[in-house]
């Protein structure tokens, strides 16, 4: 990877890191491959899956080119660490921001929280029937998507809306803008109303596809619904134990480092309920 970039001080940087990366989750990988040839149980987990197949492919074929490659393997746990975390971590972000400069909201979200769950911890099937807290998040996503920009690039010549395309074409498709276009979600798109989305995703915008903050078609968000879950599940207990505001040191200004995050930090007061 290193060697197609200009060695400049941050590119370094980028590569010791990755090479950091790279080599702990080599060393977890070789670990959890002893104790899969011992004949420990693998366990059931994306590591363990991804491996049992790697493996499972060299034994039946003999040769390691039909399995996945352990460069390929790296690769996923990368991809997953990083999609997954920073993703739903922006989203909390966001959330814990817009639900301070919207107190009327937090109070019903935390209503409707404690009222399915009062100071318990809140379980699956609660979780569910979270409607306004699910509104919410939907709207931040809305307003400031993890991903504001979907990459795509032709594999063959072709039609796209009427245009015709060659092979090698990269096709932005612009998160941020379509999620503020006010001809898709209509005059009040600079607004916070998580209840646009009542009725459900589709029924959000003019246009029943417009919401695209887990991208759509073949390379759609395989974690959106663990990661609506496990953002859910947060916000709800921070809901039930902490009333909070931002800090008068909290400047805003969304900005785009691989994902939208908050230029200037996040300084929020926390006041234990
Ligand atoms: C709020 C949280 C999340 C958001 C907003 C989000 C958003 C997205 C978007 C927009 C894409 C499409 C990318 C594209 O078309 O190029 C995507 C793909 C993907 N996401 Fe998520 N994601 C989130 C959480 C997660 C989690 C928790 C996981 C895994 C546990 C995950 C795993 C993936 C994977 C594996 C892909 C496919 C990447 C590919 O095929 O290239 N995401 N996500």
């Amino acid at each position: 990877m290193c060697r197609r970039f200009l060695s400049t001080k941050n590119n370094l940087k980028m590569c010791k890191n990755n090479k950091e990366v790279e080599s702990i989750l080599q060393g977890l990988i070789n670990k959890r491959m002893r104790a899969m040839k011992e004949g420990e149980k693998s366990e059931n987990d994306l590591l363990g899956l991804l491996l049992e197949s790697n493996m499972k492919d060299v034994d039946e074929n003999g040769q390691p080119s039909q399995g996945m490659e352990m460069e390929d393997v790296i690769e996923e746990c990368k991809l997953f660490y990083f999609v997954g975390m920073e993703t739903t971590s922006v989203l909390l972000t966001w959330t814990m921001i817009v639900l301070s400069m919207h107190p009327e909201w937090q109070d019903l979200a935390r209503e409707e929280v404690l009222g399915l769950f009062r100071k318990n911890k809140p379980e699956y099937e609660g979780l569910s029937r979270l409607k306004t807290v699910t509104m919410i998040l939907h709207e931040v996503l809305r307003f400031y998507p993890s991903a504001t920009i979907l990459s795509q690039k032709t594999y063959k010549d072709m039609d796209i809306g009427g245009v015709r395309y060659p092979s090698g074409v990269f096709i932005e498709v612009p998160v941020l803008f379509i999620n503020h276009d006010p001809d898709i979600w209509g005059s009040d798109v600079n607004e916070f109303k998580p209840d646009r989305f009542s009725q459900g995703i589709s029924k959000a915008s003019k246009h029943p596809g417009a919401f695209l903050s887990f991208g759509f078609g073949p390379q759609v968000c395989i974690g959106q619904n663990f990661a609506m879950l496990e953002a859910k599940m947060a916000l709800s207990m921070i809901l039930q134990h902490f009333e909070f505001e931002l800090a008068p040191s909290y400047t805003h200004a969304p900005h785009t480092v691989m994902t939208l995050q908050p230029m200037h930090g996040t300084q929020i007061n926390l006041k234990a309920i």
